[in-house]
């Protein structure tokens, strides 16, 4: 039976509470997950801290940059064990886990270790009352010791999307993988150690939200800002813990994201990328449209292009050739996305396909899964249009105007991300600029350079992340003023 233990100190740690992994797609037992109390979530925290304090906070920017290359450098090496750990924990298809998650693994660190190495600092001269000179010049400090809390969704990728500028910028981590999916995690521990970056700067605690190891580390007041990505209320509770001793946060959290197709659009490269955008990774991305609005002219040929492409998707096991759909990640969320199937009839949608599970054979059966599905028809007040799904869905409807599209994707709490499509460039400026979103792509979806500013606007999260933007979290920015 495999074990997944803690790593604190640049040791594994085993607990006596455990609780099991189970694979999404066949609901076997995947092991035992050894659930991190407060005692062992404050060990990390000191664990962190010293590292601050000791080697790492001491290290030259010059060898970190080294150090975290070699972290790369090892995921890349070691590419097959957290391809097989991502895909057993989420089952995801292996297209998808080898082409997105773990290569994005590894170029989250060596990304921020080149943007760590090549930012400057400001620096002003100043004149004095006295008729002299001062010199003022800017420096970034590691913020301390960063919380980060994660999900399930892109486990190793979004975990890394945080801890590779947090390092970077010369931080020490504690990491609280989701529940769900605690196996990468895990495995980028034996990653730091055989590196050689020193003890106690990459920790790992294992456990849930409330009343384990996230509440006792989001409250933990060794910690110096976390950083969070997921549910929307989650980081309500995390911004309320983290308000006690004033400590910063930086949130990526839910969306109900539109995806904007105009008459003018390239039809086919539209409709493969809504699909995409709407079913890749069982539709539980953050990013993902679940709101699909296309002009009238094309609404009756759009939905029908759309509802073959969802029917094409081919569901199974992670290793299968062609297989290009996985389950969701848990019962619970299989019963979730399964309730707003039937709230969507009960609210009177025509259901274009899918709106139940597929047929499974054999272990598969035991599987979270669900059919991709389209909806049309209904109002904008349904709860399938306002509430995050995080799952194979959508809905289109039709719309005339320029404006009304805006408005049409503007009318939510959330702000996340657009998708438009249109060969008209005046209006692709135009629509941009309108949206109410952190990032809107133009004729295409998930299209991701590391060095942009990423992150959601109204209820879809908290500061911004990529590029040197990271490093407004992930640094203390000082000044230091020189009378000359
Ligand atoms: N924006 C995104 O990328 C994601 C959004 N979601 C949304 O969240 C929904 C539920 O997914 P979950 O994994 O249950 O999300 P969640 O927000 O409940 O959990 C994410 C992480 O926060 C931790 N957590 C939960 N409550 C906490 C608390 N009070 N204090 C500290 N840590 C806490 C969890 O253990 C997990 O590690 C999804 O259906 C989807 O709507 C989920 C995953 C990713
Ligand atoms: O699902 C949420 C999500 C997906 C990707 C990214 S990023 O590409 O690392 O920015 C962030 C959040």
């Amino acid at each position: 039976m495999k074990h997944f233990l803690n790593f604190i100190g640049g040791e594994f740690v085993a607990t006596s509470k455990t609780f099991d992994n189970r694979a999404p797609a066949d609901n076997r037992l995947l092991g035992r997950v050894h659930e991190a109390g407060a005692a062992e979530v404050d060990a990390a925290v000191r664990a962190a801290r010293a590292a601050l304090q000791g080697e790492w906070g001491r290290m030259s920017v010059g060898r970190r940059i080294e150090l975290l290359h070699a972290v790369a450098d090892e995921i890349n090496r070691r590419f097959d064990d957290f391809l097989q750990a991502e895909m057993a924990d989420t089952g995801k298809p292996h297209s998808l886990a080898s082409h997105i998650d773990i290569p994005r693994g590894a170029a989250n660190f060596k990304v921020f270790a080149d943007i760590v190495k090549n930012v400057p600092t400001e620096t002003f001269e100043t004149a004095t009352p006295d008729g002299g000179q001062a010199l003022n010049y800017a420096i970034r400090s590691p913020l301390g010791v960063i919380g980060v809390v994660c999900p399930w969704n892109l486990p190793l990728l979004l975990m890394t999307w945080k801890v590779g500028p947090a390092l970077a910028c010369g931080n020490t981590v504690v990491v609280k993988p989701s529940e769900e999916t605690p196996a990468t995690a895990t495995l980028l521990g034996e990653v730091m150690n055989a590196v050689g970056i020193p003890p106690g700067v990459y920790n790992v605690v294992h456990g849930f939200g409330p009343q384990s190891a996230g509440e006792f580390l989001t409250t933990h007041p060794g910690v110096d800002g976390i950083t969070f990505t997921g549910e929307t209320r989650t980081g309500e509770a995390i911004m309320a813990a983290a308000a006690k001793g004033v400590r910063p946060v930086s949130f990526e959290l839910g969306g109900k994201n539109a995806g904007l197709v105009f008459a003018d659009a390239d039809f086919d490269k539209a409709v493969a990328g809504i699909a995409r955008s709407a079913f890749e990774n069982c539709g539980q991305v953050c990013l993902g449209t679940e709101r699909v609005y296309v002009q009238r002219p094309i609404f009756e040929r759009f939905v029908s292009a759309l509802k073959a492409r969802a029917e094409a998707l081919k569901p199974g096991p992670s290793e299968e050739a062609g297989v290009n759909l996985g389950p969701l990640i848990s019962r619970e969320h299989q019963q979730k996305v399964l309730s707003y199937y039937q709230k969507a009839r009960d609210e009177g949608a025509t259901v274009v396909t899918g709106g139940g599970v597929p047929q499974m054979t054999g272990a598969l059966a035991e599987g979270h899964w669900v059919q991709p599905t389209i909806w049309t028809g209904l109002p904008e007040s349904a709860a399938v249009i306002r509430e995050e799904i995080f799952g194979p869905c959508c809905h289109i409807a039709p719309f005339d105007t320029e404006e009304e599209a805006i408005a049409l994707a503007n009318a939510t709490d959330y702000g996340l991300a657009t998708t438009v499509w249109t060969e008209n460039l005046g209006r692709a400026h135009r629509v941009a600029r309108q949206v109410e979103v952190g990032i809107c792509w133009i004729n295409s979806w998930f299209l991701r350079d590391l060095r942009t500013a990423f992150g959601g606007a109204k209820a879809s999260g908290i500061g911004r992340e990529g590029g040197v933007h990271s490093l407004e979290f992930y640094t203390e920015l000082r000044n230091v003023c020189i009378k000359l």
